[in-house]
């Protein structure tokens, strides 16, 4: 099932916290949106599960737009909003069957669905337990199974592993991206090792605008352009070596960051690689390769550009 967003555009008073935002997402995708705080994440998603009606623009899931049709888009779409209310009092079945019976599934089906999400969310052996019971890492396996127990085709996850402990997180991003092999998946994080980790797609959001939309490899390219290489070469003198590589034509400028160890850090020209001839040149002239490795411009420095403007 389908998301097209056209030109979402959501006001709290004068502040437009979601300004013109379009965008896709397919059927079976993993999308992460990423943002500092405030930028319009939670507004946007609580835009596509139905609980805000934008000003302007529209959201259209499997062809049905959120001003025509909520209900049956609410059908089609599990939600689980930031820091996951849940009731505290009620244990982990009771709290699932309440849930079930509000999203109206048939009371025959009840007992079975209940099953199947206590075994995909791995609640089995807490089951009995109270909410208030449970871990924040349950908590969340909770939270998740609430919001797939109507078996939605969307899944909308705001800030999943907030204040989870590093197992935690592990734990619930392996359980999402399992979810996400069958479900369409949209979740928002200000982590970027979360969405990369999880996500197929990256869009990161500032102030209610998408600045950038793409996979991870794509923001790294788009952000650097050019290759950029450690390269180490021993068996010569210094400066001859640095000679040698400036006679390269691909090679568009040489660092020289570690004079002991005789390492450098290389650019080529644009939409070109100068691997290959750096290591022709160092067989030439009888240098050796002590390392040669891609330098990647770390997602954490793309989004740290892009946001803090
Ligand atoms: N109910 C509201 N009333 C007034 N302003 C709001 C309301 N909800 C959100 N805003 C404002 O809209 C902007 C976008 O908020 P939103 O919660 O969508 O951002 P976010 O990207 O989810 O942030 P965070 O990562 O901190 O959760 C913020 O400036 C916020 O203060």
């Amino acid at each position: 099932m389908d998301i097209v967003v056209e030109h979402l555009t959501k006001r709290y008073g004068p502040q437009k916290a979601v300004d013109n935002i379009s965008f896709r997402v397919k059927a079976g995708e993993v999308l992460g949106f990423l943002g500092p705080n405030g930028a319009g994440k939670t507004t946007t998603m609580k835009a596509l599960s139905c609980f805000i009606m934008p000003e302007e623009g529209d959201v259209k899931i499997g062809g049905y737009s959120i001003r025509e049709h909520p209900e049956k888009i609410k059908k089609h779409i599990g939600y689980l909003p930031e820091n996951n209310p849940l009731y505290q009092d009620m244990n982990i079945i009771d709290f699932l069957e309440f849930i079930a019976k509000v999203h109206q599934i048939p009371k025959h089906l009840i007992q079975e669905r209940l099953l199947d999400m206590v075994k995909v969310c791995g609640l089995e052996g807490e089951k009995h337990k109270l909410i208030r019971e449970l871990s924040k890492g349950y908590q969340q396996r909770v939270g998740l199974a609430q919001a797939l127990i109507h078996d939605p085709d969307i899944l909308i996850l705001d800030e999943p592993t907030t204040g989870l402990d590093p197992n935690q997180i592990v734990e619930i991003r392996e359980l999402i991206r399992r979810i996400g092999k069958e479900k369409t998946v949209i979740l928002s994080s200000h982590i970027l090792a979360e969405v990369e980790a999880t996500c197929d797609r990256i869009m990161i959001i500032n102030n209610g605008r998408v600045i950038v939309d793409g996979t991870a490899e794509e923001l790294r390219k788009q952000a650097q352009g050019n290759e950029i290489l450690k390269l180490g070469v021993s068996g010569g003198e210094i400066k001859d070596i640095f000679d040698q590589l400036l006679e390269i034509e691909t090679i568009d400028s040489i660092d020289l960051i570690d004079e002991e160890k005789q390492l450098f850090e290389i650019q080529s020209v644009p939409n070109e690689s100068s691997v290959k001839a750096i290591f022709d040149t160092c067989v030439a002239n009888n240098y050796y390769i002590t390392e040669l490795t891609p330098i990647e411009t770390k997602l954490e420095d793309i989004f740290r550009e892009l946001t803090l403007h």
